[in-house]
């Protein structure tokens, strides 16, 4: 089975990809697609950016296309960044300042203050216009000071109280055990599985 990723992230790319071809799904990225550009990202919610991503890039490359809307919901921040996380500090999207500005906004704030959580929706759309989505949730604590340099995003800031680590501090397959994205994605695969078995049976 072939599955195209509808997403610009990098990071993304990398999780993504690690537990589909581990599953033996051939996996192509928006770089092999020049013709869908940027997809404007209007929705109020992950869901509903997650689809638009995955039914224009379904449209625009007749493939089974998969995309991933996430972000980071700060309790003291009334749930903000959320679907704006990208965003946050400026449309040039910068991981850098984003980080920056949450760290400036939580200044002083005690741990127990700081409670967080990252959700991520899935969107699997097919060429012929079908749509399904799947969700994920990680819950932390957004850390004093960033640590650590793997992931990618607020991951330096997003403390595991259970493992006495940031997402920048763990590898990929166990951040992909235990991340929003990989709780999503682990549903994605059975739809997926599904999927391919219709398929093989209708010859
Ligand atoms: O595991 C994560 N670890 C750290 N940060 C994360 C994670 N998951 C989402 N995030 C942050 C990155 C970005 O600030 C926002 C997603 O925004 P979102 O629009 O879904 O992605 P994006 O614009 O980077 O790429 P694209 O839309 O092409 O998929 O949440
Ligand atoms: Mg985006």
């Amino acid at each position: 089975m072939k599955l195209v990723l509808a997403t610009n992230n990098k990071g993304k790319v990398r999780e993504l990809s690690e537990m589909l071809v581990s599953y033996g799904i051939k996996v192509l990225s928006l770089n092999d697609f020049p013709q869908v550009g940027d997809i404007e990202e209007d929705g109020k919610t992950f869901k509903e950016n997650a689809v638009k991503k995955a039914t224009v890039t379904a449209g625009l490359t007749g493939l089974t296309a998969l995309a991933d809307d996430s972000g980071l919901e700060v309790d003291y921040l009334d749930g903000a960044p959320g679907v704006y996380s990208a965003r946050f500090a400026g449309t040039e999207k910068s991981d850098s300042a984003n980080n920056e500005k949450l760290l400036n906004l939580l200044a002083g704030l005690p741990p127990y203050k700081r409670t967080a959580r990252f959700q991520c929706v899935i969107a699997i759309a097919r060429p012929g216009g079908s749509v399904h989505t799947v969700q994920g949730t990680c819950e932390g604590v957004i850390a004093g000071e960033p640590r650590g340099d793997m992931g990618f995003g607020y991951d330096p800031l997003f403390y595991l109280p259970e493992y006495g680590k940031t997402f920048a501090e763990i590898d990929l397959p166990l951040k992909n055990k235990i991340s929003h994205r990989g709780k999503a994605l682990a549903q994605a695969l059975e739809y997926l599985s599904e999927l391919s078995n219709k398929e093989i049976n209708r010859g």
